[in-house]
């Protein structure tokens, strides 16, 4: 059985039909990325903790939340505790990510860690015993929409090797500008895990689009 899980995000989905577009790819999909921002850790505002807390009861879809806030110790947990499958935090914006993932663990989630376009992952290798999942930017984290850096792919490789050797359990997921015409080259290079705004939900179809992005994803 494949190892690939896909995971649309609704940033890329029409905010006043959150639920409807969840509806559209239950079934299909595996997670629901969520991408939380703050206005502070990145330029952009989405959605927080309300609207992750009533979309929980709307969709059965398992929420791969992703935090781009600039305090991830003061509210990770809070999204555990709403019921997200993995919450996600950004390593750049975490003193003790160690700690964090901790609280999430015991607030009932799993634990992710994310480092952005310009942070290498060299200095991360060492703690992914303590996560269920790295999830490397292949864009600069903000906004959807953008152009996939292939040269990013570079960490994914380095992690794989990391990861394949320690024997950890750990997913690695990628993030921006995964598209039919990219996510080949993602699962090559070791991601097992796969984000996809505007490629699902740019899509007419979107349960069809997802299906494409797992095929593609598994050669
Ligand atoms: O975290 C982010 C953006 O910062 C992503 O999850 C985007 O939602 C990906 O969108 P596409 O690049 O797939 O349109
Ligand atoms: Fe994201």
């Amino acid at each position: 059985m494949s190892n690939t899980v896909i995971a649309p995000s609704i940033l890329a989905a029409d905010f006043a039909r959150l639920a409807e577009s969840a509806g559209a790819v239950e079934g299909s999909a595996d997670w629901l990325h969520v991408d939380v921002m703050d206005y502070h850790f990145v330029p952009n505002l989405t959605i927080g903790l309300p609207v992750v807390q009533s979309l929980r009861k709307a969709t059965t879809l398992p929420f791969d939340c992703h935090l781009m806030i600039a305090d991830p110790a003061r509210w990770a947990t809070q999204y555990a505790e709403a019921g997200a499958y993995n919450v996600t935090f950004h390593a750049e914006a975490a003193t003790d990510p160690v700690a964090i993932a901790k609280d999430l663990r015991k607030a009932g989630s799993r634990a992710g860690l994310a480092i952005d376009r310009d942070t290498p992952v060299e200095g991360y290798l060492e703690l992914l015993p303590h996560f269920d999942l790295l999830l490397i930017m292949t864009i600069k984290a903000g906004f959807g929409g953008q152009a996939f850096i292939p040269e990013l792919l570079d960490k994914v490789r380095t992690a794989r090797r990391h990861v394949d050797a320690g024997h950890l359990e750990l997913r690695i997921e990628v993030d921006g500008g995964v598209a039919d015409d990219t996510i080949a080259a993602c699962a090559e290079a070791g991601a097992d895990t796969f984000v996809a705004g505007t490629a699902v939900f740019g899509a007419e179809d979107p349960a069809a689009a997802v299906r494409r992005l797992r095929a593609l994803a598994n050669g």
